[in-house]
């Protein structure tokens, strides 16, 4: 069952993988025009919450390209997808990062920070609060990617880390939370011949540069100056950088959404009368959230959300 902007579907369980990930789809979109994306599956344990996230378990984890016919979930779908459409608008070439936390027993643990001695779990981390009231996971890594296979790359890694014991309906389970956080950034131009020319005519090397004055830029931008500056030594007019956010969640983190997110509520429940209570519990969740009043997703004003996390030395 999915909801979005008050819409609502139910899927059955013989429902293809790819016919779910068509309400996910059109958020992309979203995400590439500036908005905050969460999608987020909430269900009991064995409901399929991992299925419809991830795909089916397997040892290798999901591994692309994808073919007509697969039964990969949510994330390897975006990630293929995602790419396509970026490189069906390469004027725009977006910087794609990633970083990957789990939340178990109410610690958070960053899977891809590299300083892990063992590499058998991911390291511990601090949530702290900044100075506007957003809440930031302290020394955060992130890896920039430039495909859909590095991204699962990086989601394959960061899974052998993912905590697992079995339960009693279900052998595989995984007991924490997953929040993959993909971000993008992009330079927003004056006008739209700034935004053809903004990346497409400057070498790779040249654009990354600027990205880098950029994002000193809008660190500086946004202790006070109120108006965006043109970037200085770059003829295209450019500004600002846009950062737009792509959380997957599996399982219900609620924690991690932003409140000016465009949000996809996936509730997984078992078709078995013998989980009877915990669908009803489930579908009573489901009632609840659909209730929340939320107001419309706005876009992240250029240089709102530029804090960038790196992984430490
Ligand atoms: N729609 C489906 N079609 C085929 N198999 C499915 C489907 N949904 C779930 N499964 C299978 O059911 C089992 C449990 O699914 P999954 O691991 O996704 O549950 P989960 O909700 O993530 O559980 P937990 O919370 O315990 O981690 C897995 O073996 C999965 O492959």
């Amino acid at each position: 069952m999915t909801w979005t902007s008050g819409q609502l579907r139910v899927y059955g369980p013989a429902e293809s993988q790819s016919a779910v990930f068509g309400d996910v789809c059109p958020l992309l979109t979203s995400l590439l025009d500036g908005y905050n994306i969460c999608v987020m599956a909430y269900g009991q344990t064995g409901s399929g919450k991992s299925y419809t996230m991830l795909g089916p378990h397997s040892d290798d984890g999901p591994v692309l390209p994808l073919d007509p016919q697969s039964d990969l979930g949510i994330i390897p779908r975006v990630a293929e997808e995602l790419f396509r459409l970026i490189s069906e608008n390469p004027s725009r070439n977006p910087k794609v990062e990633v970083s990957i936390v789990e939340v178990y027993n109410n610690d958070i643990f960053d899977l891809l920070a590299k300083d892990s001695i063992a590499a058998v779990s991911g390291v511990k981390r601090e949530v702290m609060t900044a100075k506007d009231g957003r809440t930031e996971v302290a020394l955060l890594a992130s890896e920039a990617v430039g495909s859909a296979s590095k991204l699962m790359e990086l989601v394959r890694g960061g899974l052998q880390l993912r905590a697992k014991h079995p339960t009693l309906v279900h052998a595989d389970s995984s007991r924490s939370h997953l929040i993959i956080t993909v971000t993008l950034t992009t330079a927003a131009c004056s006008n739209s011949t700034a935004d053809q020319a903004c990346s497409a005519t400057l070498p790779r090397e040249q654009t990354e540069a600027g990205r880098a004055g950029r994002a000193g830029r809008s660190r500086r931008a946004s202790q006070g100056a109120s108006a965006p500056q043109p970037v200085p030594g770059n003829p295209a007019g450019c500004v600002e950088q846009v950062q737009a956010r792509l959380q997957l969640v599996d399982l219900a983190g609620s924690e991690c959404i932003g409140g000016d997110a465009k949000l996809l509520v996936i509730l997984c429940i078992s078709p078995s009368q013998r989980h009877l209570a915990q669908t009803l519990q489930g579908l009573g969740f489901g009632i609840r959230a659909r209730q929340v009043q939320r107001g419309p997703a706005r876009k992240r004003p250029p240089s709102s959300q530029t804090e960038g996390k790196r992984r430490p030395d």
